[in-house]
């Protein structure tokens, strides 16, 4: 019984061993802080321990359903959310901070102390993560950081967050940020799933304004605008902060990898539809500087971005005119006619196919027949083997890639849960998807473009794909 994936986990488990043995390095200890500076945590990611360890994630995952009792695998997976919630919970009560600076543990009264929460329930969150390998229980209701756990560390004190508990996550990594958002307004607005799936005009509106999230907190708009709404000040802090944490999953300078910025003519025009506060911009134009930028989202986001980004970090860029910031609703007609590139980093995914397609379609009507649309988004692989994919010569080129071995899943299951969890965040927050390559296809096909390459950036969750007017 489940000899194939024994074998997988053993033989991958052995090459990370060589692996770590060539550097003089132990693996990461799951017992220790996260220490993001340590060569065995850099020597963890490289392509081909990242390689082994996925194949171990993907077995593991699929010997445990092999041989979990079914009611038990069944059970668990959908009491998960109380695991969410848990974490929610302790990270909002500081405890990750809290226990800091003790390396021996604390115990569930001493956290109280701090956090104000109730000791006992605080113990019953706390065990219920450190099941899960989240924080560790050294003794009895004594608890300590891990390598988990303190990943999601803000890195500022506690007295620093409580004196000003608004900005808590202003300024941080940004994980923790993630984590709390997606334990807190996601979470509630997934508990209504069903409810927005099976409401008449909701459930296949494709608008923004339709949401689970929007049926959790009852709002009738794009959840852009409730996060403005009085009283959302934290989250839309926090969502901001999330954002930027989410940037984690990229390696830094993932948007200079992939497509050559360098083929562009000097003084060629790169339009960054919706391109946040131009983070993404900043980088690529410290790369190719003889650019031209212009970077285009909401009038509050290009305002925030003038004021407490570009001044402060590349305020040459915007004086000298590489940089222009403007103000676009990208579901109007787009106001700058043959770029050369349109870049849509992380957009199309906060849209339903309908919206996905007005954006694409102004994009394209804006188009020369040299335009080139960049799109940078995840794409979810299927759960089978995509055969029209496989070969090279078949599909798009860079879509083909190696299948992992027998029995495991073609998408590497477990290994590979976040696009689908990226998915379901994009649909509950904003009834928006992240999407297969047949689905990019259709779209892109539907609103005049064509795909001509896809990009996979070693350690990024998020592929480039090349599209010309069709
Ligand atoms: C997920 S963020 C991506 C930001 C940026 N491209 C990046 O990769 O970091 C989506 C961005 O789209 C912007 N946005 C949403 N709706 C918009 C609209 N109708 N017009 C322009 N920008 C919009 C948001 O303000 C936000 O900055």
């Amino acid at each position: 019984m489940a000899q194939a994936q024994n074998y997988i986990i053993s033989a991958s488990v052995d090459q990370i061993d060589a692996a770590f043995e060539n550097f003089g390095q132990q693996y990461p200890s799951l017992d220790k802080p996260f220490n993001p500076t340590a060569p065995s945590e850099a020597i963890s990611l490289s392509p081909e321990v990242v390689r082994c360890s996925s194949l171990i994630v993907a077995a593991c995952g699929h010997l445990s359903a092999n041989v979990n009792v079914p009611a038990m695998s069944i059970y668990a997976t959908a009491g998960g959310f109380h695991v969410s919630a848990a974490l929610g919970a302790a990270l909002e009560g500081n405890t990750v901070e809290i226990l800091r600076d003790h390396p021996s543990g604390l115990s569930i009264y001493d956290i109280s102390a701090q956090n104000g929460m109730d000791p006992i329930h605080l113990g019953r969150i706390l065990r219920l993560l450190a099941t899960h390998h989240i924080f560790i229980e050294i003794t009895p209701n004594v608890f300590k950081n891990n390598r988990l756990s303190s990943m999601m560390d803000t890195l500022k004190t506690v007295n620093e967050i409580q004196s000003d508990p608004e900005n808590k996550h202003v300024g941080t990594p940004g994980m923790s940020a993630l984590i709390e958002h997606t334990c807190d307004e996601i979470m509630k607005g997934a508990s209504f799933l069903t409810e927005f799936l099976t409401d008449p005009v909701m459930g296949s509106s494709g608008a923004q304004e339709h949401s689970p999230m929007g049926v959790a907190f009852k709002y009738n708009k794009p959840s852009w605008e409730w996060y403005e709404n009085p009283g959302n000040e934290y989250r839309v802090k926090r969502f901001m902060a999330a954002m930027e944490g989410s940037t984690k999953f990229d390696p830094p300078n993932a948007i200079l990898q992939g497509f050559d910025w360098g083929s562009l003519p000097s003084k060629a025009l790169v339009v960054d539809v919706g391109g946040g506060m131009g983070h993404t911009t900043k980088k690529i134009c410290e790369a190719y500087p003889d650019l031209k930028y212009v970077v285009q989202d909401r009038p509050m986001v290009i305002e925030q971005g003038r004021s407490k980004f570009w001044r402060n970090e590349f305020s040459e860029a915007l004086s000298d005119g590489s940089v222009v910031l403007q103000a676009h609703d990208f579901l109007t007609e787009q106001l700058i006619l043959h770029a050369n590139v349109f870049l849509c980093r992380m957009i199309l995914h906060d849209y339903g196919r309908s919206m996905a397609k007005v954006i694409l379609q102004h994009l394209r009507d804006a188009a020369s027949q040299d335009t080139k649309l960049l799109i940078v988004d995840t794409i979810v692989p299927y759960a089978c083997l995509d055969e029209s994919q496989m070969e090279a010569g078949r599909g798009i080129p860079g879509m083909e890639f190696p299948q992992p071995p027998a029995p495991l899943l073609a998408n590497l299951g477990k290994a590979n849960a976040i696009p689908y969890i990226a998915d379901f965040q994009m649909l509950v927050g904003f009834n928006g998807e992240e999407r297969t390559i047949g689905t990019f296809t259709e779209l892109l096909y539907e609103s005049g473009w064509k795909i001509t390459r896809v990009f996979t950036i070693p350690g990024s969750i998020h592929k480039q794909i090349l599209a010309v007017v069709a």
